[in-house]
């Protein structure tokens, strides 16, 4: 936004200009002693199953292969998914000093819940103040090795989790992930108000399913409908980051272990921004 144009509400706003006020009574925590951890993205969505994991993974995927060091803090509690996507089957290692992420196939640090259980489908059957501890924990606790990018896969909506990780972590931005069947223009302005009201900045929108290929001819079929959310990315006044095919390889990927396989360019552009947050502090 234009400086002239400033409301000064950075609620409504998501841009990151260097009037965004910081909040006084700020209640962040301190990563573990051992960490280092340069820029922290969180993924949100406004309801489960829209790909929100995929994305997380995803983009942690596509930084690793632009050469950066790459970790995953799975906030998703109660619906872990991101270390089974990358072949992460072992219980998370700790001792006196800290806990201490598990390292995939190509080198992305990941934790999450289901590394905590007995057995991976064990259920989390936690309150809300337990899940929103074990994430601080994530962040407190764990010793996450000379991490250029962390991306956090939320829990879908607006709860305790979302709220603890945007209150506890340093984020430097959210990216919103929507289906163009989604509610969108209600969740993006939930997701906006939410992270606006702990100033972070929103650096846009991914919709996911937004149409099939077909593999004869290449069309692009929208089954959803098109258009409807770089509608609502205009009105808001944020990027539509990517818009990604429905690709049959990405499930079977996924359920194999192997989404360090997936290819998956129309991210890109996600990717760009994420990089520039980093360019930019050099
Ligand atoms: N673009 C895509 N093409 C094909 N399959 C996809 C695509 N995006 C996601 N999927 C599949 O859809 C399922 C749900 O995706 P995912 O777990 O990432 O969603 P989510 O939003 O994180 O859900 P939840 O909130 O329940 O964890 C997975 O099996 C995933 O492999």
């Amino acid at each position: 936004m234009a400086e002239q144009n400033c409301t000064h509400d950075c609620s409504s706003c998501g841009e990151n200009c260097p009037s965004r006020k910081q909040d006084p009574a700020s209640f962040l925590e301190k990563p573990h002693q051992l960490s280092s951890i340069k820029k922290v993205i969180a993924v949100a969505s406004g309801k489960g199953g829209v790909g929100k994991s995929l994305v997380t993974s995803m983009l942690a995927v596509e930084m690793a292969r632009r050469g950066y060091k790459t970790a995953v803090l799975d906030a998703d509690i109660t619906g872990p998914s991101i270390p089974k996507v990358f072949g992460i089957h072992q219980r998370a290692y700790s001792d006196e000093i800290g806990i201490y992420p598990a390292v995939s196939e190509k080198g992305t640090q990941v934790i999450s819940s289901n590394m905590l259980l007995e057995t991976e489908d064990t259920p989390v059957i936690w309150r809300g103040p337990v899940l929103a501890g074990v994430v601080k924990q994530f962040w407190t606790d764990v010793i996450w090795k000379d991490v250029d990018f962390m991306f956090v896969d939320l829990p879908p909506g607006t709860g305790d989790v979302p709220l603890t990780v945007f209150q506890s972590i340093p984020v430097d931005g959210v990216m919103v992930v929507t289906t163009p069947q989604d509610l969108v223009s209600m969740i993006v302005s939930k997701a906006l108000n939410m992270a606006g009201a702990m100033h972070i900045p929103t650096l846009g929108l991914i919709e996911n399913m937004s149409y099939v290929e077909c593999p004869d001819c290449g069309k692009k079929i929208h089954i959803f409908g098109e258009g409807r959310t770089q509608h609502v990315a205009d009105q808001f006044g944020i990027p539509l980051l990517a818009q990604l095919p429905i690709d049959p390889a990405v499930p079977a990927l996924c359920d194999a272990g192997r989404v360090e396989y997936v290819q998956m360019p129309y991210l890109q552009r996600a990717c760009d921004v994420a990089e520039k947050l980093i360019k930019e502090e050099a």
